[in-house]
């Protein structure tokens, strides 16, 4: 589903790479976790599978994809199939739960009568199932993070990218929220988490790559946190 083949990215007028020669596959329907120190380059990696940047060198494939030389005006089709989440959930204020899920459908021109299909469908298996009519603002973080995966999931997407989904949220809240990440995995979707969470990743026991200044220092299958 991606690979990178000697992938490296340099920021214009940096004079270190923040990622150098990466080399790996990640397979359709895996769990992988992505560790690091700050500035490890952890950001970057996703950026890239987002095709937000080209690599400076080497060539990375997502979803049977030449992202490295992928013309501007194919990046959205990309972008569908592939569903994000941020720690700080970027939901649309002022909206309720159904709206900001119906949203991601209707920038994408799906019809009204399958909106109303689906997103009550997704905003069951998200655990919101009779709350479609609050307001953001009337939602605890766990609950925001649920309709900012239901609305990153609802359209389906190949793969899915958490960046630090648990990093504003209390340890048995963020259970919640990888349980969800979990079922969403078994249906199939590529999901990569980026975490500084040592204790989830510590529990699920999923793929592990670790950056370090760059560079991929470790990759391990039922892996452990393990970085200082
Ligand atoms: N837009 C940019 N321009 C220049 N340098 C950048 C830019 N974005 C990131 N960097 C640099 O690239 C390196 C990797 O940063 P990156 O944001 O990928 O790390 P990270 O592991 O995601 O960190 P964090 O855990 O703090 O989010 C760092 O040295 C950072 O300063």
């Amino acid at each position: 589903m991606i690979t990178f083949e000697d992938v490296t990215k340099f920021y214009p007028g940096q004079d270190r790479a923040a990622l150098r020669n990466i080399n790996l596959e990640i397979g359709k329907g895996e769990f992988v976790f992505l560790v690091g120190q700050s500035g490890s380059g952890k950001s970057t990696f996703l950026r890239l599978i987002l095709r937000e940047y080209r690599p400076t060198k080497g060539t990375l494939y997502v979803a049977g994809k030449n992202l490295t030389t992928m013309n501007q005006w194919k990046v959205p089709a990309l972008r569908r199939q592939i569903g994000t989440v941020f720690q700080d959930f970027r939901l649309l204020p002022g909206k309720t739960v159904f709206e900001n899920v119906a949203f991601a459908l209707q920038v994408i021109g799906k019809p009204q009568r399958l909106i109303k299909q689906i997103v009550p469908e997704t905003l069951e298996l998200v655990g919101l199932a009779g709350k479609e009519n609050r307001q953001n603002e009337e939602l605890s973080g766990g609950e925001q993070q649920r309709v900012a995966i239901a609305r990153a999931f609802v359209n389906r997407p190949k793969i899915l990218i958490a960046d630090e989904p648990t990093g504003n949220l209390d340890p048995e809240t963020s259970v919640g929220i990888m349980k969800l990440l979990d079922r969403i995995n078994r249906t199939d979707t590529t999901v990569i988490m980026a975490t500084h969470d040592s204790s989830i990743v510590d529990q699920m026991r999923r793929r592990v790559l670790e950056l370090r200044q760059g560079e991929l220092v470790r990759d391990q299958t039922k892996g452990v946190y393990g970085t200082a």
